[in-house]
């Protein structure tokens, strides 16, 4: 009980410094690209582990609980956690474009400070049961402290319902210019284990020990994600990112899992990539990675995702999706920004493009498709922009101008 109270205090202290079509169609493409057939269906709801392996075997891997999302009158409830420093104003902006635009959402807001169960850092059960129960969430920024504190939060939400892949899109917006023209990126970042799994310990005083956990289980399934990912947006080239070089054990169990998924896409044209080289090609010419789907390790698609977003005009622009088997949750790249938290200077674009993904996702690609084109036409006009893309608009003044065009 202590100990909980102490993680809300320390919530409570971090809250006080508290795409265009194809950009964000590829979720649901999958899900519709992967429906699987009536008898799969019905011999697979309600069933785990190694019936669920069986069925993705078949090809069928990418069932979702996208496809058991059901209205309620006419409405979808979402799991809406609005998150730590920025997370509330542009949460907001999402809510009052929502109900501009008539989405058929009801929004179910959950806390999410963090409680103890057996000494791990763990979401509550109320918040887990309402992701388990509506299969979709958006979220808002969740602050980690840096050092000691709680583990990530954005982290445990990830493992606690297997939402194994973090696809993370990053194209330019029409009409913001940046260094380059035409940025269109796609990261898939394996969201459960790697450099994140969290096993740290001391070894002796002054030396600490981090492990970079991974599994063939693991890589294989984002792997195949990933594959069916790019057959299903028409990039038919899929590039590992790894440094198997060095990390011979855990990187090159990813890298040779990768070998062996590419065998089932011949379609797909594979090959591998180190990741510094990566990062000076793309930062040299992202044109190049347009055509192809990037896969990798945890940390590595942490870093490089907010890398490419800085190539379009920075994170207030890059939507994700954290996508599992059953569940799903949205939300943008960035972080709860707190040295611009409360002022309403943060661009909600990011947040919002990560809701017009879960939209897709549930299939409501006619509420997507009409928000999109508001942002996008309003980006371009470049009259009400946010002060990270050098306008001098409110956070609630960008989302107003959005609104007039819906
Ligand atoms: N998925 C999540 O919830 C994530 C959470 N975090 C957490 O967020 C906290 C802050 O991390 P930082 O390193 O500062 O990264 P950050 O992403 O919050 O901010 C980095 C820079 O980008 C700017 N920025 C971010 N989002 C913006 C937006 N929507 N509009 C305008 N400018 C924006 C910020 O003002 C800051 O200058 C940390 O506690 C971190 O652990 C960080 C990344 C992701
Ligand atoms: O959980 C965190 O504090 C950071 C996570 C992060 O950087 C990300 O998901 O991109
Ligand atoms: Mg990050």
């Amino acid at each position: 009980m202590l100990a909980a109270r102490n993680f809300s205090a320390a919530r409570q202290c971090l809250r006080s410094v508290r795409v265009t079509p194809s950009f964000v169609a590829p979720v649901s493409q999958i899900r519709g690209f992967a429906a699987p057939a009536d008898d799969a269906v019905a011999k697979f709801k309600g069933q785990k582990g190694s019936d669920v392996r069986a069925t993705r075997k078949s090809r069928i891997f990418l069932w979702s609980g996208a496809s058991r999302i059901e209205s309620v009158a006419g409405k979808y409830t979402v799991t809406l956690i609005e998150g730590d420093g920025i997370g509330p104003e542009i949460s907001q902006s999402v809510k009052d474009i929502f109900e501009a635009a008539k989405a058929p959402v009801k929004w179910e807001p959950v806390d999410v400070t963090p409680i103890l169960k057996d000494g791990k850092t763990a979401i509550p059960d109320d918040a887990i049961k309402s992701v388990q129960k509506n299969y979709v969430a958006l979220k808002g920024p969740l602050a980690t402290p840096v050092g000691k504190g709680h583990v990530s939060l954005n982290l445990t939400l990830r493992r606690t319902f297997n939402l194994f892949a973090n696809v993370r899109p990053c194209r330019s917006i029409a009409g913001y210019k940046t260094p380059y023209d035409g940025v269109d990126t796609v990261l898939i970042r394996e969201n459960t284990e790697g450099e994140y799994s969290g096993i740290e310990h001391v070894v002796v005083d002054g030396v600490v020990q981090s492990i970079k956990l991974i599994t063939k289980e693991a890589s294989e399934r984002v792997l195949r994600f990933a594959f069916q990912y790019a057959e299903s947006i028409n990039k038919k080239k899929v590039r590992v990112v790894h440094k198997a070089t060095i990390m011979k054990m855990s990187d090159g169990l990813f890298l040779n899992t990768a070998r062996d998924i590419a065998k089932d896409f011949p379609g797909v044209e594979f090959d591998a990539e180190l990741l510094d080289n990566s990062c000076l090609k793309i930062v040299t010419d992202p044109t190049p990675y347009n055509d192809k789907v990037l896969v990798m390790p945890n940390l590595y698609g942490d870093i490089l995702s907010d890398m490419c977003a800085g190539l379009i005009g920075g994170l207030g622009l890059t939507p994700s999706g954290n996508i599992g088997d059953e569940c799903s949750i949205f939300e943008a790249v960035h972080g709860s920004a707190p040295d611009i938290a409360g002022q309403g200077l943060a661009n909600p674009t990011a947040l919002l493009l990560s809701s017009i993904m879960m939209l897709q996702h549930m299939g409501l690609h006619d509420h997507a498709a009409r928000i999109q084109k508001a942002t996008f036409d309003t980006l371009a006009e470049g009259k009400s922009l946010t002060g990270d893309l050098g306008g001098k608009a409110k956070t609630h003044e960008y989302a107003e101008a959005i609104m007039k065009r819906l």
